[in-house]
């Protein structure tokens, strides 16, 4: 029999009373923080974390938590044009709200939906009601759905209609940047440095100064070659990967990270990007082989 157990846990390294759920499949064990909705650890063995977590990262005064997984709904980035309100006349421009990058839920509340703990894994559904988004009137239900077992799945779900965009930013942990690989991924992509679709020759990515992608149609697998493990990342209902770092200047600039902190991680993002009203079944596994 394989021990599978799931424990609320109040608090997680530095961030002293964060509502917490440890998830443990065998030996592999997860974090999810109520808070955002997202996973903060994902060990597939005792000694083995995945994903970074800043030192710095802080969870009061409605910060996302910078590391692990945070959850970006229902826009990617600044807010897309069409999903703003269209104020009518000067006044309503000037009380127009101020819309913060990634969406609404990486700061706030999720609730416990349901626990599971079977010979098939730990798993956890969270779901968080969202009644303020700026082009719909109504209230809107995420789910989030966590499965440890011999990989790590996490699974976004939202059966609305509605225009939504959205994207699991996971921050992977890594010792050697200058090792990482990255692949394969598509000979073009977006450059949200310079807004200009590039051209390469290479489907591999090594780390060596600052990035900021959109890679449009990746395949459903991408692996992430490090040091001593590789990782691999598949992905469903994802029209997009997106990968950052934002290397040294950008790097000193982030009040919750330190600035040599882009040393030790990369986001590879999986994200569905296109502004089309259908329901969102968006998911990421990791898993080492
Ligand atoms: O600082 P944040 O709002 O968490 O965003 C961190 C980063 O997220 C994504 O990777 C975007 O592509 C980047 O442009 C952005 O800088």
């Amino acid at each position: 029999m394989t021990p599978v157990s799931i424990l609320a846990i109040n608090g997680f390294g530095h961030l002293a009373d964060l509502p917490c759920f440890k998830l443990k499949y065998a030996g592999a064990s997860a974090v999810v923080s109520l808070y955002g909705g997202q996973v903060l650890s994902y060990k597939p063995k005792p000694d083995q974390e995945t994903l970074w977590l800043s030192n710095l990262a802080t969870w009061h005064n409605q910060q996302p938590i910078r590391g692990g997984i945070p959850i970006c709904w229902p826009w990617f980035g600044p807010i897309a044009p069409q999903l703003m309100p269209q104020p009518q006349n000067s006044q309503q421009l000037e009380l127009q709200p101020q819309f913060t990058n990634h969406g609404l839920v990486r700061n706030r509340l999720w609730q416990l939906e349901q626990q599971h703990c079977e010979q098939s894994g730990a798993q956890i559904q969270l779901s968080i009601s969202v009644n303020d988004l700026p082009y719909y009137p109504g209230t809107i239900k995420l789910f989030l759905t966590i499965t440890l077992n011999d990989t790590l799945r996490i699974r976004l779900n939202c059966d609305e209609d509605i225009l939504q965009q959205a994207a699991l930013h996971s921050y992977f942990k890594i010792r050697k940047l200058e090792q990482c690989k990255i692949s394969p991924l598509p000979s073009q992509y977006q450059d949200s440095l310079s807004q200009q679709l590039v051209n390469t020759s290479s489907n591999t990515l090594q780390i060596d100064q600052e990035v900021d992608r959109i890679y449009h149609h990746t395949e459903p697998d991408i692996q992430l070659q490090k040091d001593r493990h590789s990782i691999l990342i598949s992905q469903e209902d994802h029209d997009a990967t997106v990968v950052w770092n934002p290397w040294q200047e950008k790097c000193a600039l982030l009040k919750d990270a330190k600035p040599r902190d882009y040393l030790n991680f990369v986001c590879i993002e999986t994200a569905r990007l296109a502004l089309v009203a259908k329901p969102l079944a968006l998911s990421q596994t990791i898993s080492c082989p």
